[in-house]
This record gives structure tokens, C-alpha cells and sequence, in this order.
């Protein structure tokens, strides 16, 4: 049984609630005060450095946003009644006020149901408005030990989805199901591919378990790092404030793109260029193209070494450089011997030969002059010849400018057509001045990560993983380290041209063969009426994949017309929804966006085009179909389905992903025939 209650002064559970909150918030007044009055008495110089940034951490998770209100939920038990909040409280006894909510003891509020009560008889749930406690609502889920029949979506969870969106995503603390909540609490060391449906909470599952994992394994993951990676800068705008509303200030946020940010990218290469760079084969060609610039030593060196000279002679020579060889093939990258650390570990042992022979001649070197033995003209001069230092955008750049080299690199591993859709025309006047694309830049990485050993993560969430080409799978990975990942994505969306059957290929590249694949399959986000309309694309898009049903109906929600010019009807539509509350958008193929914001505006209505720029997205956004996907709006007016599918190989996927953003409204304004399952939809 639920009930909810709206503001009463007399309700006297509404005036115990608010006096619980004002002593919360003023215990966590007090618990800032003394987190900022500790004094370093009695420590040295840097320990009074590291004493101060521990406490700047913990004042800053410690300081509360005023339109965050301490808690949002209670449990109560037949001993014990518990608040949940989204940080941790305590009163000067050091008694807890309110419970974090990833803290063990909140778990049953996520997961106890009338079916399973785990313990609790009642849970219930906060309404606030601007930090104001409103109203409540409770769950009975158990009549003394006995549990109470459960029922549908509770009006909690619909007002929450529903609130109108203005600005960036929103966490969900207060409402996370039991589904998601087994992902969020999985343990560190397991990583997990998360398989769901458009609207399923994937992105908010993901950052949940971020915020999860940091809480729970602080010290460990304070040292090595949380990595969230997204599409695009309009996808990281959108979720970037959810960690820190959690309390979570320290988690990079990132897109493949500008972690691989090795070359300055300039140009667009044609589709059949991007899908080969993308290829798992690069790693190989790569592999080879740097380690085949390591010559025989043709000749003996002699290695100066305090005073004297020491004669290598050629045949150890050639055995220290194909020892050091045989260690660059390691698949973990911690044990790998990277080419730039091979160099000086070569240099080394020259100088470590020369100091043997003295030693064997009764003199004892010291470490200092064997280190200048190494660091020797005679010994660099060597180097440069057989183990030549090398960068990654010079090595790219001579790979692609030289047939001959590039031929070298590609026996057997690509076709004479495929090494002619690599090489540049015309060699580039400098490394910086070349044509680079975003695809090179992700070979670059691959390259730099050859050259030396990348600085690992030890959790990395990505998301829209479907879209992941081999390279950009390699290039995360090796951020990876021994960390472990989520992974978070739907193939039905998948529109890049390597598109996965399945997950496993992907799981491979990234390096997690082992992760297990969980769906997600209840739709949070798309009212019901819409998500069956999308779900008629499934079988064609993707077979096999089951679809997600929703969890709220709305009747009138999905509106298809048909049209004969787009200008009048849209300006019409977007006059009508785009006064109500919360966000719009106009979704259209990418080359129509310029048109469709001229039409808005030359109506005299507050549109703005969506941009990949990272700048905060308008509430009235005209978005091009290319980054309309992890995004949402209130309302979103669909313009010309027929152009967004027509626009790119994967087109119907686009359409999927389109028809998939709306959280209470959704038009399509068509010219042409709906594609065949759409068309027979009866909101038609
Ligand atoms: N448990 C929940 N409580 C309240 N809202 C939720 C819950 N789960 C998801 N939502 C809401 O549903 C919407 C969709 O969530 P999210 O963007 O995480 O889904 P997704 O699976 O990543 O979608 P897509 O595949 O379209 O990118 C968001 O507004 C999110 O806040």
C-alpha cells in the first residue's frame, strides 16, 4: 500500500520529518566547522600540505548545496528507523543523523519490496520544493511479518521522471530500482556490460556506481582514479553535474576524442578510410611500423667508461637488442616493455657490459660513471642508428607519407587497395601542419602507447559503447589497468560503421573478456505510447534483442502528422509545447539543422541549435540527429524521419535513437512515407 500526503501544517509526520531535516542540516553546519577549525599542531611542512588538501576534500564533499536537501527517504524497521541522504551526517555524540545512501545499511531501501522486505515495514519517500520539505509518501511493504501485496510504477517515481528537465541530468539517489541498484552495488573488482533499452537509466545506473565505488573504496580509488567516458562534449555538458551533486568532485570526465588528443585534428576522411583506421588490424600494422625501426648492430661500439674504452663486441650486441625485442610482445600492458623504455634499458646494458669488463680487469665502477657510460656520445650515437628514438605523430606521419614503409608495415595484414585508402596524396610540409583526423589521433594514442606505458584508471565507466570502434576500444583499455570496468550501452543504437552483433568483440577490445552482460529492460524515460512505436523498428534494427517496455503510460503522448511543407506546422508545434515547462527539442537530420533554426526564429521563437561545444544546451535546442543520442527533453517534435534515416548507412538506428528522447511529448511532422513498420502505427 502507498500514500501521499501534501503540505499540511497540522499533519504532525510532516512537522516531526521537518524538524529531523533542520537538525540534519544543522549537524552538517557543525560538522563543516570542525572539519575547517583542525589545526596541524605539531606536523612538519608537508604533512601540513597533505593534512590541508585531505581536509579541503572533505569539506568540499562536505559542503552542502542549498537546493540539496539532506535526506530523501527513511526506513524503518521494528528497531530501527533510518534517514537516507546523499552524504553521510552525524550529531556531536557522533550518532548518524542521516545514512549515506551507499552505505550498507541503506541498502533496503532500494531493494526491499512487498514480495521481499527485507527487515523494513515501511519506507518512505520525500517531496521537497526549493529545500523545502513538502510532503511525503509511504510504502507499507510488510503488515507486522507480513508482507503486503506490491503494486504498479508508484506516483514517487512517475513525479520524479516526469518533473520537468531544465538544464543537465539529474541524479536518481532518491528512486533507484532494484535492478539498477544491483549494478550501482556491484563489487570493484567485477566490471559488467550494461545491455539497455533507450529511456533504461544506463547513463544514470553508470554514474551512480561511480559515485558507489568511490564511497566504498575511497583510499583505493582516491590513488588511482575514476575515468567516465562519453560520446561528445554535448553528452558530457549534459551529465557532468550528476557526480558532483552525489558528492563527487574528483572523477574525470571525458570523451574518447580528447583523451586521445595526440595530434591537432583538422580534416574528415571519407567513411571507407575512418572503418579501416578504426580496424583491429591498425594495432598490428602500428606494432610493426615502430618496432621495425630498430636496425641489426652492424658493428661493435666502444664504450667509454671512466677513462678507458670497452670494446661490445657485435654479437652481444645483437643478443641484448633481440632479448629487449621478445619483451615487447607481452599482451598485459604493465609488463610490456615499451619501446622508449627498450632504448634506455639498451643503453644501459652497454653501459653495464663495459663496467663487467672492468670489474673482470679488477676495477670497481661506480653507479655514477656507469650511468655516464649510458648516457655516453658513443653509446647515444649507437642507439640513434639500431633503437632510434621515435614520437608518435612523426612516426604516423612518415607511415602515411611513404608507400614503401607503410608497404613494409601491411605484408600480409592489409590489401594493396586497403594501404592505397591510407597513404596521403600529397606528403605534408610538417607532422603539424598534416591532414589528421580524429581516427589518426586514436591511432597516435595507439602508437604513444607503444612508445611508453598510459597512466591506468582504477575504474573506468563508458558509455554509448556501441559505437566503439576496435582502436577507440584500445585506447580506453589501456587506461584501464588493472582496474575494472562499466560498460554501458545498446546495440539497437548503434549507428558508427562497426557496429557490434554483440557485445563480446567489444568486451575483447576493451579488455574485459570476463565482464557479464546485464540488461536493463524497463523503460524509465519514454511514456509507453512512444516506446511502442520505436520498438516496431527492433526487428529490423535488431533482431533478437528484446525490447524494453515502459514503465508509465500516456495517453496522447505520440502525435504523427503528416505534412506538405514543414515551415508552418513546425513553427505551430514548437508555439504550442514550447510553452510549457521544460526542455524541447527539434530533432532533424544534421543538414537540415540550419534551416530549421532559421524557420524557428524567423517566427520569433527562443530556438537555438544544440552544438558540440560543450555549451550549455538551449531549452528550446534545435538538435541534429547525429548528437541527439544519451540526450533527453520534455518534448521533442521529430521533423522529417524520412531525411534522418536517408542521412547515413545506419539510418534506422538513427531513427530509434530520434524517437527515443521524449519524456512526455512526442511529434513527428512527415512528408514522406514513414518507414513500413512506423507507417502502420495507429496514432497515425
Ligand atoms: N530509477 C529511476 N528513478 C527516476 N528516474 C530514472 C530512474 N532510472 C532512470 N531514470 C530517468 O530516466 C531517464 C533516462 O535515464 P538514462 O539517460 O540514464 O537512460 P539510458 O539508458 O542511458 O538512455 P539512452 O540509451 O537513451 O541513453 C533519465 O531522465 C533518468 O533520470
Amino acid at each position: 500500500m502507498s500514500h501521499s500526503t501534501t503540505p499540511e501544517t497540522a499533519d504532525p509526520v510532516l512537522t516531526a520529518e521537518r524538524a529531523h531535516l533542520a537538525r540534519a542540516a544543522e549537524c552538517l553546519t557543525e560538522m563543516r566547522a570542525a572539519a575547517s577549525a583542525v589545526v596541524d599542531a605539531g606536523v612538519d611542512a608537508w604533512a601540513s600540505e597533505r593534512l590541508g588538501a585531505a581536509r579541503a576534500d572533505r569539506l568540499r564533499a562536505l559542503a552542502a548545496d542549498p537546493g540539496v536537501p539532506p535526506f530523501f527517504g527513511r526506513t524503518d524497521s521494528a528497531t530501527e528507523t533510518f534517514h537516507i541522504g546523499r552524504r553521510h551526517v552525524r550529531d556531536a555524540a557522533g550518532d548518524p543523523v542521516v545514512i549515506d545512501w551507499r552505505a550498507p545499511m541503506s541498502r533496503p531501501f532500494y531493494q526491499a519490496g512487498p514480495a521481499d522486505p527485507q527487515g523494513l515495514h515501511r519506507r518512505r519517500r520525500f517531496g521537497f520544493s526549493g529545500g523545502e520539505l513538502t510532503g511525503y509518501e509511504d510504502e507499507i511493504l510488510a503488515d507486522g511479518d507480513q508482507p503486503v501485496a506490491g503494486k504498479g510504477v508508484l506516483p514517487f517515481l512517475r513525479r520524479e521522471i516526469e518533473r520537468p528537465r531544465s538544464g543537465p541530468m539529474r541524479d536518481i539517489v532518491a528512486t533507484i530500482q532494484p535492478d539498477q541498484d544491483d549494478i550501482v552495488r556491484a563489487p570493484l573488482a567485477e566490471s559488467i556490460c550494461v545491455q539497455g533499452a533507450p529511456g533504461t537509466g544506463k547513463t544514470a545506473v553508470g554514474l551512480h556506481r561511480a559515485a558507489y565505488l568511490l564511497y566504498t573504496h575511497g583510499g583505493q580509488l582516491a590513488r588511482t582514479g575514476v575515468l567516465v567516458v562519453g560520446p561528445n562534449r554535448a553528452f558530457l555538458r549534459y551529465i557532468e553535474q550528476v557526480l558532483p551533486t552525489l558528492g563527487e568532485v574528483d572523477v574525470e570526465q571525458t570523451t574518447v576524442a580528447d583523451l586521445t588528443a595526440r595530434v591537432p585534428v583538422r580534416a574528415v576522411e571519407r567513411p571507407e578510410v575512418a572503418v579501416l583506421k578504426g580496424d583491429v588490424r591498425m594495432a598490428e600494422l602500428l606494432r610493426r611500423a615502430l618496432w621495425g625501426e630498430i636496425r641489426k648492430p652492424a658493428d661493435s661500439v666502444q664504450v667509454p667508461l671512466a677513462g678507458r674504452r670497452y670494446r661490445v663486441p657485435v654479437e652481444r650486441l645483437k643478443r641484448y637488442v633481440d632479448d629487449l625485442r621478445r619483451r615487447a610482445r607481452a599482451d598485459d600492458d604493465q609488463q610490456l616493455l615499451h619501446y622508449a623504455a627498450g632504448r634506455e634499458r639498451l643503453m644501459m646494458l652497454l653501459a653495464e657490459d663495459a663496467r663487467r669488463q672492468k670489474e673482470e680487469a679488477g676495477g670497481s665502477p661506480g653507479d655514477g660513471e656507469t650511468r655516464r657510460a649510458a648516457r655516453s656520445a658513443e653509446v647515444r650515437a649507437f642507439c640513434d642508428e639500431v633503437w632510434p628514438a621515435r614520437d608518435a605523430a612523426g612516426l604516423l606521419c612518415r607511415l602515411w607519407s611513404d608507400p614503401d614503409r607503410l608497404a613494409r608495415a601491411a605484408r600480409g595484414l592489409l590489401a594493396d587497395d586497403e594501404q592505397a585508402l591510407l597513404r596521403w596524396a600529397v606528403p605534408p610540409r610538417s607532422v603539424r601542419s598534416a591532414p589528421w583526423t580524429a581516427a589518426d589521433a586514436v591511432l597516435a594514442d595507439e602508437l604513444a602507447g607503444l612508445l611508453e606505458r598510459t597512466p591506468g584508471y582504477g575504474h573506468v565507466v563508458v558509455d554509448e559503447a556501441q559505437d566503439l570502434s576496435p582502436m577507440q576500444c584500445r585506447a580506453i583499455a589501456r587506461r584501464l589497468a588493472a582496474g575494472s570496468l562499466t560498460v554501458l550501452g545498446d546495440l539497437a543504437q548503434a549507428t558508427s560503421p562497426w557496429s557490434p552483433s554483440d557485445w563480446q568483440r567489444t568486451l575483447v577490445e576493451l579488455g574485459r573478456p570476463e565482464a557479464v552482460v546485464r540488461p536493463l529492460t524497463r523503460g524509465y524515460r519514454v511514456p509507453g505510447e512512444v516506446l511502442e512505436l520505436a520498438n516496431r523498428l527492433l526487428p529490423l534494427i535488431a533482431p533478437g534483442l528484446p525490447a524494453a517496455t515502459a514503465v508509465r503510460a500516456e495517453p496522447g503522448a505520440l502525435r504523427i502528422r503528416p505534412v506538405s511543407t514543414f515551415a508552418g506546422p513546425l513553427v505551430d508545434v514548437v508555439t504550442e509545447i514550447g510553452d510549457a515547462q521544460g526542455s524541447v527539442g527539434i530533432v532533424c537530420a544534421d543538414a537540415a539543422v540550419a534551416e530549421v533554426a532559421a524557420v524557428l526564429t524567423g517566427a520569433g521563437l527562443p530556438a537555438a541549435v544544440l552544438s558540440d561545444d560543450g555549451e550549455e544546451a538551449p531549452r528550446v535546442a534545435v538538435v541534429p540527429a547525429g548528437l541527439a543520442k544519451g540526450l533527453e527533453f520534455d518534448a521533442v517534435v521529430v521533423v522529417d524521419p524520412a531525411a534522418i534515416v536517408a542521412a547515413e548507412p545506419r539510418g534506422l538506428h538513427r531513427l530509434y535513437v530520434v524517437l527515443t528522447r521524449a519524456v512526455s511529448t512526442l511529434v513527428v511532422l512527415h512528408r514522406h512515407d514513414l518507414p513500413e513498420p512506423l507507417a502502420q502505427h495507429p496514432a497515425r
